[in-house]
């Protein structure tokens, strides 16, 4: 038991990292040999190899380039991302206001909004929060992460040979799998009607025409099947995991309100009431960027990471691994790291503060990974942790139901991603 030790599942060997130095190294020094994907039976029943989350070589590596570029190029673009996150978050806004101060379960429609930006971003539309479709949309996601977190799929994953066949929850997630798949079908269709070339709107069109452009190649990547499997990922990556950290935020909120104070105060300083905030704010915000900054390493949302594998036979220290092995890198040992993050049970926005106040970068960062395979939202999933917090505390004071002390704020850690239990605040318009 060290910084790497070896569990076996069944008879399969598993490879843990625990620390800075060893996750460091194997996601940055043997980037390259650690970039595989390590599978899991439940994902390839569905996936086929395709998409970026669960793809693993050439296949993989032009899935992620073209994803990152495209949401660049979206990011620069006449709509741009920025803008359509601030778009959310005062609908976000809007919904609050509606309960009136009343007791409210924030859950429901923290879950549209991460996933009503990536429609932004994929179909250029957002939906109305009432809109049958993409309730259904929501509803299949939201469906589909429990049923993957749950004691059941780990089974599926440890015999999925026998299980497969069983009646059991295996069997919804690949139903919903298929009807999200037509949910994106339908719209891509749309799209191959509407396709403008000289003016591209969204992730579908750049996507429609790089596959024009890869057409005369038998071996392109960029195919209808690998469109909708890619643009599912990004649902999935990209939904459940700003809507935990969103809500997990208000909940440490509620539990220090004078953090929520102090947050206020920034605002008020630098961006008033007569505006929306924006990214530009950060800057000038040091306070409110460690406060983000801490919620995420507290949460320490996917603590063992998505799983890598070998992909050739690899030197790791003094250790022989074979190619196809799996390997976890614990980003718990990291982010809970005591050298660099002293009390690090505590929630204290501190430690990303030097003794001036200003915003202190750390290494030790990592919720979204490292190397080659660091989360492709690290760019959105940070603005929209801002835009949406700074949007709601610009508007309201959060008010909780119990005394502070006995807010529960611990997640529970069943499959790869933490969830939390429900819970209700009030939103108290601000004067
Ligand atoms: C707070 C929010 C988020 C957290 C904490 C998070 C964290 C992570 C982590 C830990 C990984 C695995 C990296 C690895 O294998 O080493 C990952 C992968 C990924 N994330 Fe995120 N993520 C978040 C939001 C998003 C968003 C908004 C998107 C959508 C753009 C996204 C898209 C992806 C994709 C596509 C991958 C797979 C990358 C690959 O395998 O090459 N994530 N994320």
């Amino acid at each position: 038991y060290g910084p790497v030790f070896t569990l076996y599942i069944g008879s399969e060997p598993v490879v843990v990292l625990y620390g800075y130095e060893a996750v460091k190294e194997a996601l940055i020094d043997h980037g390259e040999e650690f970039a595989a994907r390590g599978s899991l039976p439940i994902i390839d029943a569905v996936n086929k190899g395709l998409g970026i989350v669960f793809s693993s070589g050439e296949k993989w590596k032009q899935m992620r380039r073209f994803s990152l570029t495209t949401l660049k190029n979206l990011g620069m673009g006449k709509r741009n991302i920025e803008e359509r996150v601030q778009e959310e978050a005062k609908f976000l806004v809007e919904e609050f206001k509606k309960a009136n101060g009343q007791p409210y379960d924030p859950r429901f429609i923290l879950e549209c909004a991460p996933c009503n930006v990536i429609c932004s971003v994929i179909f250029q539309k957002r939906f109305e929060y009432d809109d049958q479709k993409f309730l259904h949309l929501v509803e299949l996601l939201q469906e589909n992460n429990k049923i993957l977190n749950s004691p059941w799929i780990q089974v599926y994953n440890f015999i999925p040979s026998l299980v497969h066949y069983l009646p059991g929850s295996h069997r919804k997630f690949l139903n919903n799998w298929k009807k999200l798949q037509t949910f994106i079908w339908e719209r891509v269709k749309k799209h191959q009607e509407t396709l403008d070339p000289n003016d591209p709107w969204d992730f579908i069109d750049y996507f429609l025409m790089k596959m024009e452009q890869e057409k005369q190649n038998q071996e392109t990547a960029f195919t209808m099947e690998n469109l909708a499997q890619t643009v599912s990922d990004l649902f999935i990556a990209g939904s459940e995991t700003t809507s935990i950290t969103l809500r997990y935020g208000l909940l440490l909120l509620l539990k220090h309100p004078e953090i929520a104070d102090k947050i206020r105060e920034e605002i008020d300083h630098v961006i008033g009431q007569n505006r929306s905030p924006c990214m530009k704010d950060r800057r000038s915000m040091p306070y409110t960027d460690a406060v983000v900054h801490e919620i995420q390493r507290h949460l320490d949302l996917i603590p063992s990471n998505l799983p890598h594998a070998a992909k050739q036979d690899t030197q790791f220290r003094q250790y022989a691994i074979p190619k196809g092995t799996i390997i976890f890198t614990s980003l718990t040992s990291v982010l809970y790291d005591e050298k660099v993050f002293p009390n690090a049970q505590q929630f204290d926005p501190g430690h990303f503060l030097d003794e001036s106040g200003n915003f202190k970068k750390s290494n030790y960062f990592m919720p979204f990974s490292i190397g080659k395979r660091v989360c492709v939202g690290e760019g959105l999933a940070p603005m929209e942790l801002f835009l949406v917090f700074t949007t709601i505390l610009q508007n309201f004071t959060l008010k909780p139901l119990i005394d502070p002390k006995d807010i529960n704020i611990t997640p529970i850690a069943t499959g790869f991603v933490c969830v939390l239990p429900p819970y209700e605040l009030c939103f108290l318009p601000s004067l």
